[in-house]
């Protein structure tokens, strides 16, 4: 694998004062994570609200300044880079973020929006930039002639193909977009995810796409890294994933995806227990205290990602004992053997860390850690 991009150790604190008494919180909002994305894939990074992953995307990109770390790119580390450097390289480098109603300047009219990242990299005369400009608003799916237009006349589905339009116009070689379509109706989030994926192809771009849930990525990811409090805590490709996760905060994030087509209805949470803290993580394994399969060592010894083979990583003391539930790669909805399995789970998560309800028979048994 030829990495475009690396993560090595990456560290970002937030500290924040209290009002008016009391020492300062801490909170590792990304906590020592290392990882390789390929040129020309498309790597997803998943994980709950407050999990650390729009910290680490904009780590990613030096939007922000890591606390310890380093960031590769082109055989330079972003991260200790000075601001000229910086720059020069954030041509190759963009960003599209979540939400396409407060990322557009409203002053400015959709054209120069989108010529804006031409001129600050000083590529091409204004001739070529109006071309540009226009070219690249067909290849996102609006008219040459929208570029008089302001962003206010446009749906949320429009802006955010005008934000990737804005990214694209440097000619970048990774784009990194930050929930790019949660903001979005559940009936354009599909429409935008495949122009994302056309654009791709059509521009040879590497993709880092942020998400919530396993949902949204399931047909784009090439690689997924799954986070939890700071730390990613499986690594694997997406098929791989899916069918057969080996951490157990990925089972929940897979049990958690609508059974029918896009939109449906909306993903459902079974993770139980309490939300997890960034300012104090448990000991041991942060997951620890919702997984229905930890045993003594996971409350005091912190796993660390280790090499499963096949390129897959996981950070689960009990990964190879474990025989989780994947998707079982049907379509549209679950296998029936995956449906029940799923329904244990969601048992399991909710009462008796022990026992659980066979979801057929009805008869208590043992939940079910190994096949
Ligand atoms: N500027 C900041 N100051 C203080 N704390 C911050 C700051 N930015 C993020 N955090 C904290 O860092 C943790 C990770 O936040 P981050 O936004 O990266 O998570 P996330 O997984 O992207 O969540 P979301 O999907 O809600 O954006 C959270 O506990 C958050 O409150």
């Amino acid at each position: 694998m030829t990495a475009i991009l690396s993560a090595r150790d990456l560290r970002r604190e937030f500290v924040t004062k209290r009002p008016l008494f009391g020492a300062p919180t801490v909170v590792r909002a990304v906590d020592g994570v290392s990882l390789d994305i390929a040129a020309g894939e498309t790597f997803a990074i998943v994980g709950e609200s407050g999990c650390g992953k729009s910290t680490l995307a904009r780590l990613l990109l030096r939007l922000i300044d890591p606390t310890g770390g380093e960031v590769w790119y082109d055989g330079e580390d972003l991260a200790h880079l000075p601001a000229d450097r910086m720059r020069a390289l954030r041509r190759d480098l963009q960003f599209i973020f979540q939400d396409p109603f407060s990322s557009l300047n409203p002053q400015m009219s959709v054209g120069a929006l989108i010529e804006e990242p031409m001129r600050a990299h000083g590529i091409g005369t204004p001739a070529e930039r109006r071309a540009r400009v226009a070219d690249l608003l067909s290849r996102v799916g609006l008219r040459p002639e929208h570029a008089d237009r302001y962003p206010h006349e446009f749906s949320g589905g429009q802006r955010q193909r005008i934000g990737i339009a804005r990214a694209l116009a440097s000619g970048p070689k990774v784009l990194i977009g930050d929930e790019p379509v949660s903001a979005l109706d559940v009936s354009i989030q599909a429409q935008v995810v495949n122009l994302l994926e056309d654009l791709k192809d059509e521009f040879g771009l590497t993709l880092v796409i942020i998400a919530h849930d396993l949902a949204v990525i399931r047909h784009m990811a090439t690689r997924v890294a799954v986070m939890y409090l700071g730390e990613v805590v499986e690594l694997a490709p997406a098929a791989d994933l899916y069918a057969a996760p080996k951490h157990p905060y990925t089972e929940t994030l897979l049990a958690a995806i609508p059974v029918a087509a896009w939109g449906a209805r909306p993903a459902r949470t079974l993770v139980e227990g309490d939300p997890p803290n960034p300012i104090a993580p448990p000991p041991g394994c942060r997951f620890h205290p919702r997984c229905p399969y930890a045993t003594d060592i996971c409350r005091t010894e912190r796993p660390v990602l280790t090499d499963a083979g096949e390129g897959r990583s996981v950070a689960c003391h009990r990964a190879a004992e474990l025989s989780l539930a994947g998707l079982d790669g049907a379509e549209p909805g679950r296998s029936p053997a995956a449906a029940a399995r799923f329904a244990l789970y969601a048992r399991a998560m909710a009462g008796d860390p022990d026992k659980t309800n066979d979801p057929e028979t009805g008869q208590t048994q043992p939940r079910q850690t190994g096949d």
